[in-house]
């Protein structure tokens, strides 16, 4: 692998991305719309099937050439013997030398799965058997508080990966909830998140999940802390905690260390990105939650989807087509957003979770080898439920003057209770990526409001208004319902998409070296922020706001 490694060409000095540089420059003036007319079967052949997911990538500024000239690309960046690095656990983290081998932990195939040499499914095999015993014991009230009494409420304590895959598909899933159990969630360290969360529950028939790869990421430590201290506080018994917390990490000592006992320390291992990691142990709430048929469902979807990506040619292939679209947008359209845009209430936390996926994967300046990139990388990804959405920034998307990329997703069965709603839903989702695509002209807007009988005057002033450029792009995505087996080929998606555009850029997705600064900064400020000692050496504006903190505490 080291060679291919060294071996990352100079990207923009590539013939493949010339003449891509070439190709943008035609295809900047062609309209979607023309693209259809000019194509009868645009539709057909700009769209395709996995096992669960169908995705209509047809509203996109593209053409077949478009699409050759992206996987030729591709296939001058080794893509194809990328994919086979990753799913062969060769160290593809290679600033921390590390496999990121998440595809093992759905490895539903029973076949080996190695790691510098190892096969890890008998680890694998061993932490989810672990958790089935553990979640079937808690389900059918043997495992019980330090009391005696049946368990009413569990806490997950994390942070980043260690908390928002568990909670996104917490609540994507919450039809397939099996018991009533209810699932809290607290991962920010400002103190209010923690109070809000232990007010609501009872010490004596609540368990604390503490999750972190690490054990020792300072939001975690602190709120796990905290929740601890209020435990003994409140039953007034410290032996009692053994009962009562549970641990997920790789690091086993820190578990222990932190009291959680021997048979409830659930293990994950270096190879398992937190980013990557919900179908792990740190999937524990979720299994909880939904039960292990079901979270084992989401591990079928995943899967499924690791096979289509290993597996199918390109211009089939989800992740490598969605991947490839990405790297079209941001480095030969100029888009540097991409919105995610579900019309189900229920994944009103998959924009967050990607957020993280693809920004804390793909956001970096410097190749592998360390060297400087000439040419953007991850995109700025944002996204809110479609509906609610559309209320507030679509504005933005439809007349603003920076072009977006939009993933627009819809289940076909929604709402099981109303699907008179979610015929509305689905009507708004099909209509807002017509209306970016097809925009509105001058004429159309005057015709308008001619037939609704607005005087002439006011129709000339307003039509600079109405007008609608249209030409935006997007891609959608539907499925038959959001079952667990959904949601994991949705998630593993995603962590393809953004492989796919690591390789494209030459980077590593798995560190995360950017957020460390930020972090030993903190550390260094907060004797000046309780006061004491000066911080002198910090700069103007930071000596200015300590100012204002001191002058309005005393
Ligand atoms: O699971 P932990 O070790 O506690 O890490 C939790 C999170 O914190 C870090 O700062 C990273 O940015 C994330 O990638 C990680 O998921």
């Amino acid at each position: 692998m080291a060679d291919s490694q060294a071996s990352h060409p100079s990207l923009t000095g590539l013939p493949e991305w010339q003449t891509l540089c070439a190709h943008a420059g035609l295809i900047r003036n062609e309209r979607i719309r023309d693209l259809f007319q000019a194509d009868p079967q645009r539709d057909q052949r700009l769209s395709m099937e996995t096992d669960r997911l169908f995705l209509d990538y047809s509203k996109n500024l593209i053409t077949g050439d478009t699409l050759e000239h992206l996987t030729g690309l591709a296939a001058r960046c080794g893509l194809g013997e990328w994919i086979e690095h990753l799913f062969t656990g060769e160290p593809v983290n290679s600033t921390e030398n590390r496999a990121a081998m998440h595809m093992a932990l759905r490895n539903r195939g029973n076949g080996a799965m190695y790691v510098g040499g190892r096969d890890v499914m008998p680890d694998v095999d061993r932490e989810l058997t672990r958790m089935r015993l553990f979640v079937n014991r808690l389900h059918r009230g043997e495992y019980r508080g330090c009391t005696g009494r049946v368990i009413t409420d569990v806490v997950n304590v994390g942070v980043g990966g260690s908390d928002l895959g568990a909670v996104m598909a917490t609540e994507a899933l919450a039809p397939y909830r099996t018991n009533a159990i209810r699932m809290h969630f607290v991962s920010s360290i400002d103190g209010v998140h923690v109070t809000d969360v232990l007010e609501r529950v009872n010490p004596k028939t609540t368990l604390f999940i503490i999750s972190s790869k690490s054990f020792t990421t300072l939001d975690t430590m602190t709120n796990a802390r905290t929740a601890r201290d209020w435990f003994v506080r409140q039953v007034a018994d410290t032996d009692a905690i053994g009962q009562h917390f549970l641990g997920v990490s790789s690091n086993d000592a820190a578990m222990a260390e932190y009291g959680i006992r021997e048979e409830n320390r659930f293990r994950i291992w270096d190879w398992v990105g937190g980013r990557y990691s919900l179908p792990s142990a740190v999937g524990l709430p979720l299994a909880i939650a939904v039960g292990m048929k079901n979270f084992e469902a989401m591990l079928d979807g995943f899967h499924a989807m690791d096979q289509h990506f290993r597996t199918a040619p390109w211009r089939h292939n989800m992740p490598v087509l969605m991947g490839l679209l990405g790297v079209w947008y941001t480095n030969f359209l100029g888009a540097p957003g991409h919105v995610v845009l579900p019309y189900d209430h229920r994944l009103h936390r998959f924009p967050a979770y990607l957020q993280q996926l693809e920004m804390e994967s793909n956001g970096k300046c410097v190749t592998r080898d360390g060297t400087p990139v000439d040419y953007d990388t991850g995109a700025i990804v944002w996204g809110e439920v479609g509906p609610n959405a559309q209320h507030s920034f679509y504005q933005l998307l439809h007349q603003g003057t920076r072009p977006v990329m939009a993933d627009f997703l819809a289940p076909v069965h929604g709402s099981a209770e109303y699907p008179e709603h979610h015929d509305l839903a689905l009507a708004n989702c099909f209509a807002q990526t017509r209306a970016l695509m097809e925009g509105q002209t001058a004429d159309q807007a005057r015709r308008e409001m001619e037939a609704a009988g607005v005087p002439p005057e006011r129709i000339e002033q307003a039509i600079p208004h109405k007008v609608h450029p249209g030409n935006k792009p997007s891609n959608t995505i539907l499925f038959d319902r959001l079952d667990p087996g959904t949601l994991g080929e949705l998630v593993a998606l995603y962590e393809h998409k953004v492989f796919v555009q690591s390789v494209i850029w030459g980077i590593n997705p798995f560190d995360q070296w950017g957020v460390e600064l930020g972090k030993k900064l903190a550390r260094e400020l907060l004797p000046a922020i309780t006061g004491e000692r000066d911080a002198d050496d910090a700069d103007p504006s930071t000596r200015g706001l300590l100012a204002y903190l001191h002058r309005h505490r005393s």
